[in-house]
């Protein structure tokens, strides 16, 4: 469990954090998302006590990071896939950080193997490219079976089986119990991974609240529409109160009146449809959606 109460970080004029409070939960991927610049990375340093809040707190498992005895058996982190000394080799990379923190010798061999990095654990660091780079920071994230997890872009540089393997992992360690928190501008795979969403916008809470939700809330919905008269169509739907758009297919994209809507206007008109198809805007739609009124309102309150 990670709990921040009214999290400030001020560097000189700039808020890169202002009056956060969280709660992110165990049992659940919680996904951190906001535009550059939002304060992510820094409440991730907050959190981990590699910066001091200007105001209010942040604590891991009821504990402030720098009091936790063995941080690693707590919380794992990946801030920097590029963390690695460059001269050392992943195996004796992770070797150090097991010493250096009482974990068992075998906790290497266990994560290395986790992540894919069995055959090139011998090779210095410098010679990984960027998605082995970012799995040896998850292996060294995941070498204190901490239950606690927070991965900043982890995605970064992954391929597509990366991705899925990645995807598999942080749902399998939340099923476990574990604490999550993930960032990534990466929203398709976000809207597959996350249980629970915090957006943040200028170093503000915009939204602390379940996947589902926050799309019931944010995305739109709107239906696909294909006709052989589609012209007639297109006049009854209009005539309905239907907003009609024609997409690159095409077929029409109706906003404001339901599938079922629409499928007992085109039956009474006696119009054959060939396609009726319900959508719901994406995550990143929805997230578009939400950061634009932000910063609307915020361009309006500085106008103000
Ligand atoms: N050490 C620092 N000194 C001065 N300003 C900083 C420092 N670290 C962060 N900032 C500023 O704080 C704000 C928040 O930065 P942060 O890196 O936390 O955002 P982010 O949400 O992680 O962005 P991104 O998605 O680009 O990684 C930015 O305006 C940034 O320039």
């Amino acid at each position: 469990m990670i709990r921040t109460r009214h999290l400030t970080k001020r560097y000189g004029d700039t808020s890169a954090v202002e009056d956060l409070s969280l709660d992110v939960r165990p049992g659940r991927v919680t996904g951190f998302l906001g535009p550059n610049g939002a304060g992510k990375s820094t409440t991730m340093r907050l959190i981990l006590g590699l910066d001091t809040p200007t105001a209010g707190s942040a604590e891991v498992n009821g504990q402030s990071y720098r009091n936790l005895p063995v941080p690693l058996r707590e919380v794992g982190a990946l801030l920097d896939g590029r963390a690695a000394h460059p001269g050392r080799s992943a195996y004796h990379h992770l070797l150090y950080l097991a010493q250096a923190n009482g974990l068992p010798r075998r906790r290497v061999d266990d994560v290395l193997d986790e992540v894919g990095l069995t055959a090139v654990a011998r090779r210095r660091t410098k010679t990984y490219s960027l998605g082995m780079g970012q799995r040896l920071g998850i292996a060294a994230a995941l070498l204190g079976e901490p239950s606690v997890l927070i991965l900043d872009e982890p995605i970064n540089g992954l391929d597509t089986d990366g991705i899925r393997w990645l995807r598999t992992l942080l749902r399998q360690l939340a099923a476990d119990g574990r604490t999550v928190l993930l960032s990534s501008h990466l929203m398709s795979e976000m809207e597959l991974t996350a249980d629970h969403l915090v957006v943040i916008g200028g170093g503000r809470l915009l939204a602390d609240t379940d996947m589902q939700s926050f799309l019931t809330a944010h995305a739109h919905g709107y239906t696909m529409v294909r006709a052989a008269e589609g012209e007639r169509l297109r006049d009854v739907l209009c005539g309905a109160g239907g907003t009609v758009r024609p997409d690159r297919r095409g077929a029409w994209r109706v906003d404001g009146l339901d599938a079922a809507t629409i499928g007992e206007l085109a039956c009474a008109q006696r119009i054959v449809l060939h396609e009726l198809t319900p959508h719901r805007d994406s995550l990143e739609d929805a997230y578009a959606r939400l950061t634009d009124q932000a910063s609307t309102f915020r361009a309006r309150a500085a106008a103000a």
